[in-house]
């Protein structure tokens, strides 16, 4: 079964010359365990798909159907318990929160879905680099650290369904490609379906499947 369905998807954005069409039809499903690369040059509408596929955004027509509900049709409750409990998002505003520790953060999402492993949460540290850096706080990491506790958090919770928008791009190139395979390692082992936004042919290489966005559609 399709984990993430998108359908038929339609959206534009308001302009002073009018309305700016930016995705014009998009189909697009990811089955569990699979991994899809979505690419695309600057501007045609890959984050807008991730932000309408995570609920974030609301398209003009066409439905976004997670583990086979209709994202539209559930109350702001359901909506949200849904995106709580199994979708997890790694977007280019890493959303940490400032507040709360490197470990804390990074035990966030799996704590508000009701799944912290500490255990899990530990090893996804040291897979990720972060060991030594639990105790520090959002401010005091780099870019590319802050982007490492971003897709901990994300992984951590075990999420069915996970949307990446360009999750290595602020790391090195070996360090990148370490993060990446251990994205898609715990993508495949939990059979969740990952949808991720990449600039890279080489990694995009590497998933499944590999679909470009041009002209508002799928080519
Ligand atoms: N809230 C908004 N209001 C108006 N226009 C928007 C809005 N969000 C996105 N756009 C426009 O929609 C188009 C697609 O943007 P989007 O960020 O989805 O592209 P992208 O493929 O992710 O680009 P990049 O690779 O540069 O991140 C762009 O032309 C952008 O200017």
């Amino acid at each position: 079964m399709s984990l993430l369905a998108l359908e038929d998807i339609r959206k534009s954005f308001a302009s002073t010359e009018g309305p700016v069409p930016v995705l014009q039809g998009v189909s697009l499903s990811v089955d569990a365990g699979r991994v899809v690369a979505l690419t695309g040059e600057s501007g045609s509408g890959k984050s807008t798909l991730l932000h309408i596929a995570a609920g974030l955004e609301t398209p003009d027509a066409g439905r976004v159907l997670v583990g086979g509900q209709d994202m539209a049709a559930l109350p702001d409750a359901g909506r949200a318990q849904l995106r709580r409990g199994t979708v997890g998002l790694v977007f280019q505003q890493f959303n940490l929160v400032p507040s709360l520790t490197v470990g804390a953060n990074l035990a966030f999402q799996a704590r508000l879905a009701g799944v912290h492993d500490a255990g899990f949460c530990a090893d996804l540290a040291a897979r990720l680099g972060l060991s030594d850096l639990l105790a520090r706080y959002p401010e005091q990491l780099s870019g590319g650290q802050q982007q490492r506790v971003a897709i901990g958090r994300a992984l951590a919770a075990r999420p069915k369904v996970l949307l990446a928008d360009e999750p290595t791009g602020n790391l090195d190139e070996a360090t990148g490609d370490a993060v990446f395979a251990l994205m898609l390692e715990l993508a495949r082992a939990q059979a969740a379906a990952l949808l991720l936004v990449t600039h890279s042919a080489r990694l995009a290489d590497m998933c499944d499947r590999k679909v470009l966005l041009r002209g508002g559609r799928l080519a």
